[in-house]
């Protein structure tokens, strides 16, 4: 199998890389300048050129605070560009699996959203995000969209570097602690993600679609927490093994000002992904402690 993904130095896009050789796949980044997304018309072209199987749409504007000042480019990228990656995907006739958020939800529900929970986004990236899922489903059927959250790797920016890095030079840190939801591995995505398109290609080939593979799933790591604990839990494993330690003052959202608005609760429920793909992303605590200790052998 032969899979193009958008973008070149994302966590997903860099954990696909890495997960390849373990799955027997082959993977081609395809990013910026020959595919941009802000530039429809290179992404058909760019595409092309990396004759895929499969395109996972993997790249996007992610930056949530400063969507709020620019929520034209963020509209631009999120939403038309995913479906230009999508229709490109139809042209050359392979399945699409497309990365989405948990901000497409406004974080008012008491439990764990499910894939037919309304959606009400209360921000400009989840806005964007939510046109870039219409625009997919309706660029190209042989769809799977992927709602992801709060997601962490050896590579890129993420929550848990952010804490690793700040908690080196400081005693104590806030942290709102109202604010609930699940994070995920960029590398756990990989895994599923490939799991996820296999499961597409293979039953394309069948004489009856199973259509049900197709559509919007829930994936994330398992259980849930809030930034808080996340960030205790990061700096007691991050401790136990030598590494930076900081206290955590929890805080509420009203205590930390952002541009953006984020929901209360965002946790998502992945029964449909384990029902339907067989697919069940580990508990956010193993993957945490992995992540923590490739961070800390690589500092060291
Ligand atoms: N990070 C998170 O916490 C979450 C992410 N998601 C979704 O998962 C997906 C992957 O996220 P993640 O790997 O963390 O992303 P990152 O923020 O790590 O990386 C963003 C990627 O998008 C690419 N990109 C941005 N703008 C453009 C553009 N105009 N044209 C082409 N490529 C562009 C970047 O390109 P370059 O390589 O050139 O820098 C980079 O590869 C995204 O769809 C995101 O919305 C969902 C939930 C949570
Ligand atoms: C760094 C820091 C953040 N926070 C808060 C701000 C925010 O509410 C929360 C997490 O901060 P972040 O900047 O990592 O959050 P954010 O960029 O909103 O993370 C989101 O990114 C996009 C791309 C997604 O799709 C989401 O699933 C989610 O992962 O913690 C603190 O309270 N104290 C701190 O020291
Ligand atoms: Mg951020």
């Amino acid at each position: 199998m032969r899979i193009a993904v958008t973008g070149r130095e994302g966590q997903v896009v860099q954990s696909l890389i890495e997960r390849a050789a373990h799955h027997g796949v082959t993977v081609v980044a395809v990013g910026r300048p020959a595919l941009d997304l802000a530039r429809p018309e290179t992404v058909l072209p760019a595409l092309r050129d990396a004759a895929p199987d499969l395109v996972v749409s993997a790249a996007a504007y992610t930056a949530v605070d400063k969507a709020e000042s620019e929520p034209e480019l963020a509209e631009r990228i999120n939403g038309a560009g995913a479906g230009a990656v999508a229709a490109a995907a139809a042209a050359i006739g392979v399945p699409v699996v497309h990365l989405s958020t948990d901000y497409v939800f406004d974080g008012t529900l008491d439990r764990p959203y499910r894939e037919d929970d309304p959606t009400g986004p209360i921000g400009a990236y989840g806005r964007s995000k939510l046109s870039g899922e219409r625009a997919v489903a309706a660029a190209n059927p042989d769809h799977a969209i992927l709602r992801t959250a709060w997601v962490y790797s050896p590579f890129g920016a993420n929550f848990i570097k952010t804490m690793l890095r700040v908690g080196a030079t400081r005693d104590e840190l806030t942290v709102v602690a109202d604010q609930q939801g699940c994070p995920t591995a960029a590398l756990d995505i990989a895994d599923a993600v490939i799991a996820v398109g296999r499961n597409l290609i293979a039953s394309r080939n069948e004489a009856s679609r199973d259509e049900a593979l197709r559509g919007v799933f829930h994936m994330t790591g398992s259980g849930s927490t809030n930034w808080a604990e996340f960030a205790s839990t990061i700096f007691s494993i991050s401790a136990r093994h030598g590494g930076p330690e900081a206290r955590v003052r929890p805080i509420t959202t009203a205590e930390y000002p952002t541009p953006a608005r984020r929901p209360a609760n965002s946790r998502l429920d992945g029964t449909k992904l384990t029902r339907v793909h067989g697919v069940t992303l580990p508990d956010w605590r193993l993957s945490t402690e992995r992540c923590i200790l490739r961070l800390l052998a690589a500092a060291a």
